[in-house]
């Protein structure tokens, strides 16, 4: 992470650079592909992201209103989200209770630590937590796991005199679920008195068989750097692992290597140990990950430019939509409102699809003011599913309510619902000029009409 810190700099220099374009992202790749190899990330990844990176940057036109080089980063948080897993988000919070979490991993990659810090972390959202030590080999992780879960108030179970971790974790899976406690995590050993890490994943199976976990997650200290590859696969094929937690992100250069050699296994990282306190626990999203390594978070126009176009690729789509069939919904009408303030009038975002720039868009007729848009959200926002879909049924009395919940007037109300109607027609009218164009040999059916709703 430390080395990946760098990043920020590159992209500060790079939006400040007075090169021309093409230059200035031949320096900012080369720069990059410094930063990733210094972080231990694998030469192959390295290489096959630089070339993506490159390829997008010279093909892609930036949207209206964004810069190329705001979009050039565009493409860097886009490539680098995939690199670190993409838009893969870990279920965090479990289908179902008691949830029983085992966790493995080889010596001293934080296994203990991290128990602690998952049972706090779930304590926090009102989960009741129980912790288990089954490591007969350190005498000191016993000792180790009982302070931390004083120090964070869970239930706490072991036997320091026994030497069989099966019928540890047995009766003690037993104590918590008698507890009443509906997260039992059991902390499992890191080395085997035999030493060898064939006895230590034959252990960790048997105690699987013995307690049927419904996760297995695997701890991996980040200072292995790309070797955490290999280290996942292996106790992959001896156990299914659930998760992964990388620990230690805070303390070493190496973090980027295994993050991405982890993301690479297509595991899934749960959660990332950003500290030895029990907090420093963070669940892992590559999207923000990736933004604070950019530093784009201190960049707020840009990210926010960024997500309104997301949000406008979700309205091109929706907008083709209801273009092809003649109807528009409320949920694209309120997409529609949201982008106009971001982007501007409803004609520049009809420029986007293919072959709408040539459909007629009477944007004064559409023009809104912020203040009315912002009613209007308001308003769509306190209407109910059913009237959402059906806006037919949304008669005074459901006027009424909805302007009591939005904290607009009935007249507001019915301003918008007219808007909405008056949306509709232009569509219904945009449907037939379509068909015109079709005949003129531009064909519908190629543009992609998304999922929609
Ligand atoms: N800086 C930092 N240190 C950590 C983090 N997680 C754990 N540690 C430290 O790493 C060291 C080893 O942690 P343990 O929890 O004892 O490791 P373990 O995997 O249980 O060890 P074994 O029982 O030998 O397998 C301790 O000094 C922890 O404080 C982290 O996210 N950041």
């Amino acid at each position: 992470m430390n080395v990946l810190e760098n990043l920020k700099k590159i992209v500060s220099d790079f939006l400040r650079g007075k090169e021309p374009y093409e230059i200035a992202v031949e320096n900012f790749v080369k720069e990059l592909q410094k930063t990733l190899l210094r972080a231990d990330v694998n030469v192959k990844l390295v290489l096959e992201l630089t070339k993506n990176i490159r390829e997008r940057a010279l093909k892609e036109r930036p949207p209206p209103y964004i810069s190329k080089q705001e979009w050039f980063i565009k493409i860097v948080y886009d490539e680098l989200s995939s690199l670190f897993g993409g838009d893969i988000k870990p279920q965090v919070f479990p289908v179902k209770t008691p949830y029983i979490i085992m966790l493995v991993g080889v010596q001293g990659s934080g296994k203990t630590t991290t128990a602690a810090k998952i049972a706090y972390f779930y304590k926090r959202y009102g989960y009741r937590p129980c912790l288990i030590c089954t490591d007969t080999y350190r005498p000191a992780a016993y000792e180790q796991l009982y302070q931390l879960s004083k120090q964070i108030d869970v239930p706490f179970c072991g036997d320091p005199k026994s030497s069989d971790p099966i019928d540890i974790a047995k009766k003690c899976l037993s104590y918590c679920i008698n507890n009443n406690t509906n997260i039992i995590i059991i902390d499992t050993a890191g080395r085997h008195g035999y030493g060898e890490e064939e006895y230590l994943l034959k252990e960790m199976q048997d105690i699987a068989k013995a307690v049927n976990p419904d996760e297995v997650m695997l701890i991996i200290d980040a200072s292995i750097g790309q070797k955490a590859y290999d280290l996942a696969l292996r106790f992959h094929s001896a156990t299914p692992i659930g998760s992964i937690v990388i620990t230690k992100l805070d303390g070493t250069a190496k973090g980027g290597g295994a993050l991405s050699a982890v993301a690479a296994t297509k595991a899934i990282i749960k959660f990332i140990g950003t500290g030895e306190k029990i907090p420093e626990l963070e669940v892992f999203d590559p999207r923000r990950f990736v933004g604070r390594i950019l530093g784009l978070g201190d960049l707020p126009t840009l990210i926010d430019k960024l997500k309104s176009i997301e949000r406008s690729s979700d309205l091109e789509k929706r907008l083709t939509k209801a273009i092809a069939t003649g109807k528009i919904s409320l949920v694209d009408l309120y997409l529609q409102i949201q982008t106009m303030r971001k982007l501007g009038p409803l004609s520049k975002i009809l420029q986007l699809i293919p072959g709408l720039s040539l459909l007629p868009v009477d944007d004064k007729q559409l023009k809104i003011s912020e203040e009315k848009m912002d009613k209007w959200l308001a308003i769509i926002n306190s209407m109910t599913y059913e009237e959402l879909r059906n806006p037919n049924i949304i008669d005074k009395s459901r006027i009424n309510r909805i302007a009591i919940g939005s904290g607009t007037t009935a007249d507001d109300v019915k301003e918008l619902l007219k808007y909405y109607e008056l949306v509709n027609t232009m569509i219904k009218n945009m449907k037939r000029r379509y068909g015109l164009l079709r005949k003129l040999g531009i064909d519908l059916s190629k543009i992609d009409l998304g999922k929609g709703e």
